[in-house]
């Protein structure tokens, strides 16, 4: 995920690897025999075909400037690897060829490497234009609306706009060209990159003895550079590919792309799918009009987004439309619906989303836990949660089964659920009933839920009218979008299927997709709907129109958060950390660009494609106190309801004191008063619970430089413990404003990732206690790693967390926003920057400002 700094992403693809080089092959080496026909045909009307055209009519101009430090760097470590370590010769010059440049290792400079890059892209764009043309042309003069509002999809492509703006676009921006990176193969405790000149220890790891492919792919749109290993996921996802099968498997090729092909071609190939979606979907009803409920209170004039009606796509259900959401709710209030005036139906505030229990291996109840579910209903007037423990005797009873019955009055989190039913199975089943219950009182569901039973169940593309691109990604494009007629904005990814078909990237989104159906969190994005359409896969999900945190720290005075903020983002995002490892999901990605920041000032984690999913077998470390002293069922002044009633007015941070402080402050710290006594014994008395996948395992080599883990690098197979490094490194640069082990490249920082000591930085100040959490966090060895062992439930009880009632983070004010702060082009977010959002208000639905 990424903002829209100029930086790129690596990916390790074999597929895609695979395919270039059947590509290379057909153009520079032998053909294969068998079918070289069909493939000269294909290729022959295929856009790599076109590129390879354009490319050959571009002069090659001799290297200007040399390559780039990574690039050559990578040259030498693969001549001087020696044989175990590299691939054949001419298996390495094909790999440094770049396309149209047939028998003659091309080297290129940044200025070619650009120039090439802006070739590709007007010829994409070009490409698609004329298509759009074509299409035109093509249709009558009742279709043509479609074709203003295509007009607009394209501009909205064409116009990729800079989101940074000032800010710092080099942070984490990779060389332009293709990193060759050696990996181990035998020996799996080795390093897989050791930058030119650098230092190696007196103990250095052993030379791996096998090249690893690595694409670099430029994102325009992120300042970070990601790995990633593509459909070895898919391996590791379904666990049908064995560890030795998935090294051979890399033992291919070694090629390279052009860095911007990925993300031109797919931008290109999208807004051909979506120009061809909107331009075939004629209308076959009259445009509706949208008269609002009630009169939109006054709006500034600018930043604000446009839900400007220039066309209104009726609403036609047609063609190959998938729905994973479920029907409408049948105990629904009604709503007026503005747009038809029809009555929209709003689930009852009372209504209880259907409980279930599980019957599998459950051992898992603790405050940690609980927290996350506590989040979920922060915002109740009044809420019970009722703990049924069954089988409490033996931590490790497969048999233990708990239920989380949590009723609640006016409460905008309903829940009812065992913590132990995140199986992908019961979240998905959860799904399609269409509770999700931290979101179940969202209009947005009911939006979507009105418009699919106008439309028949169908949700496509032309319900939506697509605003702006807000992003474009490896696997696809992500667009800011209103639900026609409902003043509802959904952030919809659209990804062309065929497209990541032909680039073996399917997996990787398919993973996104099943991930995403399975998250109900209030810091993890919400899934409203899926659906594919011509084609092109979209998801919508929750829009969060803060920018990302790698944005908004670099508006901070000198980058950085300061203390209380950073520690309020990392524990939102320990939160949501800790409910993914509960899901088995380790997320492999951890990075602020990641970290979206949502209207009310809290995050969302989102991009899951690098995910891995993998079995969890959560433990209870210690069981609750007995029955009487259950602090959830504890009545009076200081039970969890109580406590939820009183989130508006007991801060979630009370300061951390030292023990000076309080004294000074004439409070003896041994002696509490009542409430702390309480919290400490809520503390004390609540099971502990690991829900940390520790025996997960996975050699890929995927993440973002400057935030890879030690064991990432060096291929020894990594676990859950990746993320607990990667969120050490966040806070590290929240609170410093840059990574602890960033080099002046990749490479070098991936080497002193490895081998280089952690320091801190004079300035600006920080506690000890957020020093000595990143310390533990960012140790070179997994195994000793804080985290590693008990996960979340370990981190959360450290020092830094002092004072943090976890179960109200979600009612916690978020840090302010600096005044600078630009939430985009006509999005909500600042006071004097408000939008229309649509609000279920008894009988109707209505649209205002908040
Ligand atoms: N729900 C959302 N709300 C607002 N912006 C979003 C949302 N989801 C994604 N974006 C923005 O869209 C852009 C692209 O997102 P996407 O997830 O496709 O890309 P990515 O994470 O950069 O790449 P990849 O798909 O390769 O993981 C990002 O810059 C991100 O900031």
């Amino acid at each position: 995920m990424g903002s829209f700094a100029g930086s790129c992403e690596i990916v390790e693809e074999k597929d895609e690897e695979v395919r270039l080089a059947k590509v290379h092959s057909g153009r520079y080496g032998k053909p294969s025999l068998g079918s070289e026909r069909k493939q000269q045909r294909e290729y022959h009307g295929s856009l790599e075909y076109d590129i390879d055209k354009l490319f050959q009519s571009i002069p090659v101009k001799p290297p200007t400037r040399l390559l780039s430090s990574s690039f050559h760097y990578n040259l030498e470590t693969s001549a001087s690897a020696g044989p175990s370590r590299t691939t054949s010769p001419s298996k390495r010059t094909t790999a440094m060829k770049k396309p149209g440049t047939p028998q003659s290792p091309r080297v290129l400079g940044l200025s070619d490497s650009l120039s090439l890059k802006q070739a590709l892209r007007d010829r994409c764009i070009s490409k698609a234009s004329e298509m759009a043309a074509q299409k035109r042309l093509s249709k009558s003069a009742a279709a043509s609306p479609r074709v203003s509002e295509a007009d607009r999809i394209k501009s909205l492509y064409n116009n990729q706009s800079t989101r940074l703006g000032p800010v710092d676009k080099g942070k984490r921006t990779l060389v332009d060209e293709t990193s060759l990176v050696p990996v181990n193969n035998d020996k799996p405790s080795t390093s897989r990159s050791v930058p030119q000149g650098y230092e190696e220890p007196s103990n250095p790891v052993s030379e791996p003895s096998q090249m690893l492919e690595i694409k670099v792919l430029h994102k325009a749109s992120r300042s970070g550079s990601r790995l990633s290993s593509g459909s070895r996921e898919l391996d590791e996802n379904v666990a049908s590919t064995s560890a030795e099968d998935d090294v051979q498997e890399v033992d291919k090729h070694v090629t390279s792309l052009p860095s911007d092909s990925s993300e031109k071609d797919i931008a290109a190939e999208l807004e051909k799918k979506i120009l061809s979606t909107t331009l075939d979907d004629a209308p076959e009803k009259s445009k509706t009009k949208v008269t609002r409920m009630i009169p939109r209170p006054k709006q500034k004039p600018k930043r604000k987004i446009l839900v400007k009606k220039k066309l209104k796509i009726g609403i036609v259900s047609t063609k190959k439309e998938e729905e994973s959401d479920a029907s409408l709710d049948s105990s629904a209030n009604k709503l007026l619906c503005q747009r038809c005036h029809c009555s929209l139906k709003s689930t009852s505030i009372n209504n209880q989303p259907p409980s279930y229990t599980t019957t599998t291996h459950t051992p898992e109840v603790c405050s940690d836990s609980l927290s996350s579910i506590s989040n979920n209903v922060s915002q109740s007037s009044e809420a019970e949660i009722v703990i049924m423990k069954q089988n409490v005797s033996s931590s490790n009873d497969s048999g233990n089964k708990f239920e989380f019955s949590l009723s609640s009055k006016d409460s905008l989190g309903d829940y009812s659920r065992s913590t132990s039913g995140m199986s992908e199975e019961s979240n998905l089943s959860r799904f399609s009933c269409g509770n999700k219950p931290h979101m179940s009182m969202d209009v947005r569901w009911e939006a979507i839920k009105h418009v699919k039973l106008q439309c028949g169940g169908s949700l496509g593309l032309r319900h939506f009218n697509l605003l702006k691109k807000l992003g474009c990604g490896d696997i696809g494009t992500v667009y800011l979008a209103e639900l026609i007629g409902t003043n509802c904005l959904f952030a919809i990814k659209v990804m062309d299927n065929e497209f990541l078909a032909r680039r073996k990237k399917s997996p990787r989104a398919q993973a996104e997709r099943d991930i995403l159906k399975m998250l109900d969190h209030p810091f993890l994005p919400t899934l409203y709907a899926q659906f594919t359409s011509d084609n092109l896969s979209c998801l919508v999900m929750e829009y969060c129109p803060g920018g990302d945190v790698h944005v908004l720290r670099q508006k901070q005075l000198g980058r950085c958060f300061p203390e209380p903020a950073a520690r309020f983002y990392v524990a939102e995002i320990l939160l949501a950390l800790e409910y993914l490892h509960m899901l088995g999901i380790i997320y492999r990605d951890l990075k602020p660009e990641n970290i979206l920041v949502r209207e009310d000032g809290h995050i969302m984690l989102t991009d899951f494609d690098l995910s891995l999913r993998c079995a969890v077998n959560p433990t209870l470390l210690t069981s609750a106190s007995p029955p009487g002293n259950d602090p959830a069922r504890m009545s009076g002044p200081y039970n969890t309801s109580n406590c939820i009633q009183q989130s508006c007015q007991v801060s979630c941070f009370s300061p951390r004191l030292s023990s000076n402080q309080q004294q000074q402050q004439g409070r003896n710290p041994k002696r509490t008063d009542h409430l702390s006594k309480t919290q400490q014994h809520l503390k004390r008395s609540l099971p502990q619970l690991v829900a940390e996948p520790t025996e997960a395992r996975s050699n890929s080599f995927v993440g973002t430089h400057e935030y890879l883990a030690p064991e990432i690098i060096k291929g020894e197979g990594h676990g859950a413990a990746v993320d607990w490094w990667t969120f050490g490194v966040l806070l590290y640069e929240l609170l410093y404003g840059k990574t602890p082990f960033k080099g002046y490249n990749n490479d070098q920082t991936l080497a002193k990732v490895v081998y280089e000591s952690l320091k801190f930085p004079d300035s600006p100040l920080v506690s000890f206690q957020a020093k000595d959490l990143i310390r533990g966090l960012l140790v070179k060895e997994p195994e000793n790693r804080f985290g590693s062992e008990k996960g979340s439930a370990e981190i959360k009880r450290h020092p830094f967390f002092e004072g943090l009632n976890w179960a109200l983070i979600r009612c916690a004010t978020p840090p302010e926003l600096p005044d600078c702060y630009d939430f985009g082009p006509g999005s909500p977010g600042g006071n004097d920057d408000r939008y229309l959002e649509c609000k279920a208000i008894g009988d109707h639905l209505e649209f205002e400002l908040f």
